[in-house]
């Protein structure tokens, strides 16, 4: 564990009626805590989780647009305000990490392509050869496979997306093998109820127009796929019935 809280300092919010300031659950932002090694971000779409990963990376100094310090590629990323309104705590303070995000993600691998032609280090993170000639799952479980190692702290936006359930279930067993070497932290933003699930975790939801801690069993991740499971000819009924 390493960054132990984030403030939110209203002194220095520009306007906040402008995106990002005016999310409601940044909103109502005062300051998160960091308990666990893992935490993760859940919420209805357009809550805020990417806003403010975004700018918790931004702020630790990782490539905003997805990678680590050393990254530097340019995708557009929006965050410098939020950024700047953020004060970290950290015990210890480190700075080794990256910020995975899978909506860049061809666009990391472009970049990487392009300084691995220089500096020809075989991809040696990254499963031995161009992230561009994996399938999508296998790049970035290759990417969270070797990338990650050492002292860091990770942070992971939909790392779910390209993963089968099968492959999901291999990334819960990385994050643990990275966990029992007790120098990791990861803060996960995510839709995936299996990843969710990994014991032990801190939740923090954005839904309500607030970010605040609950249990697994309270997402609606966990109750909606197990009621659908559990009932899906009656789910669909209900959910195809026509209007009258
Ligand atoms: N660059 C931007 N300019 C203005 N509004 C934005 C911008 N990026 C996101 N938003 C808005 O901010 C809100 C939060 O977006 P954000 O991407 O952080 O949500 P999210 O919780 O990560 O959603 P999802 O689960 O769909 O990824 C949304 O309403 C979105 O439309």
């Amino acid at each position: 564990m390493f960054l132990k809280k984030v403030t939110l300092l209203r002194d220095r919010i520009p306007a906040a009626d402008q995106y990002p300031f005016s999310i409601p659950a940044i909103q109502a932002l005062d300051s998160l805590h960091f308990k666990k090694p893992i935490c993760f971000f859940v919420g209805e779409n357009g809550t805020g989780k990417s806003t403010l990963l975004e700018g918790i990376a931004a702020n630790i100094g990782f490539n905003p647009g997805g990678g680590s310090r050393s990254n530097s590629f340019d995708v557009g990323a929006s965050s410098t305000q939020l950024e700047e309104c953020l004060r970290l705590s950290w015990l210890p303070k480190i700075s080794n990490g990256f910020f995975f995000r899978a909506e860049t993600f061809y666009h990391f691998a472009s970049y990487l392509d392009k300084i691995e032609r220089n500096d020809g280090n075989n991809f040696r993170d990254y499963g031995g050869k161009s992230l561009h000639e994996q399938s999508h799952g296998e790049s970035f479980l290759n990417l969270f496979s070797n990338r990650f190692h050492g002292k860091a702290i990770y942070l992971l936006d939909e790392p779910e997306a390209a993963l089968s359930p099968a492959r999901q279930l291999t990334f819960l067993r990385v994050i643990h093998d990275l966990v029992k070497q007790k120098n990791v932290q990861m803060i996960i933003a995510t839709h995936s109820p299996i990843l969710l699930g990994y014991p032990n975790a801190q939740i923090y939801s954005f839904d309500d127009n607030e970010i605040k801690e609950v249990s697994y069993e309270m997402t609606d991740h966990y109750t909606i796929t197990k009621y659908f499971l559990q009932h899906r000819e009656k789910m669909l009924d209900e959910l195809f019935k026509e209007d009258e």
